[in-house]
């Protein structure tokens, strides 16, 4: 079941992501099990998880936070309408089998949160009535994702109810992690941007 305790507010070193970290995944956007917006209206991006243990068994089961990258060929942000560019947006994932819903395969679901230069959708005080953030469907689409840490294993639930709020306080955790400046370089472009940081970043937005 879900811990009792109460969640730290931020997860991973203030300094920046420490090895693993950042772990680079991409691929197009699949079809889910419908559940992400019908069951618990959190729609989340699922990319393919085949070799995932072989290629990465540093990821193991859990929730974690990073920035995504979708191909702007087929799919713009309404803050990049008539660009070329990438927009570079936080997120919030589950790698894993869903214990709640008791998955076979596993499966790696990406939430994409609003800029952090927006208000939080899922802010304490909204509970009960949390609206999570919806974009228009890209299905196929491309998308890239550096992950920058981790925040927790996945648990089962008492509820849909006990889910929902954890995952609305593990978007929180994720906004407040990035918006630490050795994380939100990750999203902003800056002159100030280099070596690694920027070298992940180009990673990131290319999709030749
Ligand atoms: C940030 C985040 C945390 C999650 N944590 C859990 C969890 O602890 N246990 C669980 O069973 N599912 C967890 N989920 C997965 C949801 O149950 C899942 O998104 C839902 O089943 C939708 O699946 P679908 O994309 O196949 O429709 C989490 C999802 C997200 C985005
Ligand atoms: N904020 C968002 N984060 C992730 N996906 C979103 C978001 N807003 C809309 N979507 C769309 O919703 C789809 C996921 O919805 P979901 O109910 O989880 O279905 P599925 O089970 O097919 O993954 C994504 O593939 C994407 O096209
Ligand atoms: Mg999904």
């Amino acid at each position: 079941m879900g811990s009792d305790k109460p969640r730290d507010p931020v997860a991973g070193p203030d300094a920046g992501p420490e090895p693993p970290y950042p772990v680079r995944l991409s691929g197009p956007v699949i079809k889910g099990f419908g559940r992400g917006s019908k069951d618990l209206g959190i729609p989340t991006a699922n990319i393919p998880a085949d070799n995932l243990s072989e290629k990465h068994p540093e990821l193991t089961s859990g929730v974690y936070y990073g920035v995504v990258a979708l191909d702007p060929k087929t799919y713009q942000h309404e803050s990049s309408k008539g660009t070329s560019t990438a927009v570079v947006l936080p997120a919030v994932l589950s790698i894993g089998y869903n214990p709640f819903y008791k998955n076979t395969v596993r499966s790696v679901e990406i939430h994409i949160m609003p800029a952090l230069t927006e208000p939080s959708p899922t802010a304490a005080g909204h509970e009960g009535q949390t609206k999570f953030n919806r974009l228009p469907d890209f299905y196929k689409t491309r998308l890239n994702l550096l992950i920058l840490g981790y925040i927790r294993p996945e648990f089962d639930y008492v509820s849909l109810e006990a889910l929902v709020e954890d995952i609305r306080v593990d978007c929180e955790v994720a906004r407040e992690s990035l918006l630490r400046e050795a994380y939100k370089c990750y999203l902003v472009d800056s002159d100030k941007t280099h070596g690694k940081v920027s070298e992940d970043r180009g990673w990131l937005v290319s999709f030749d």
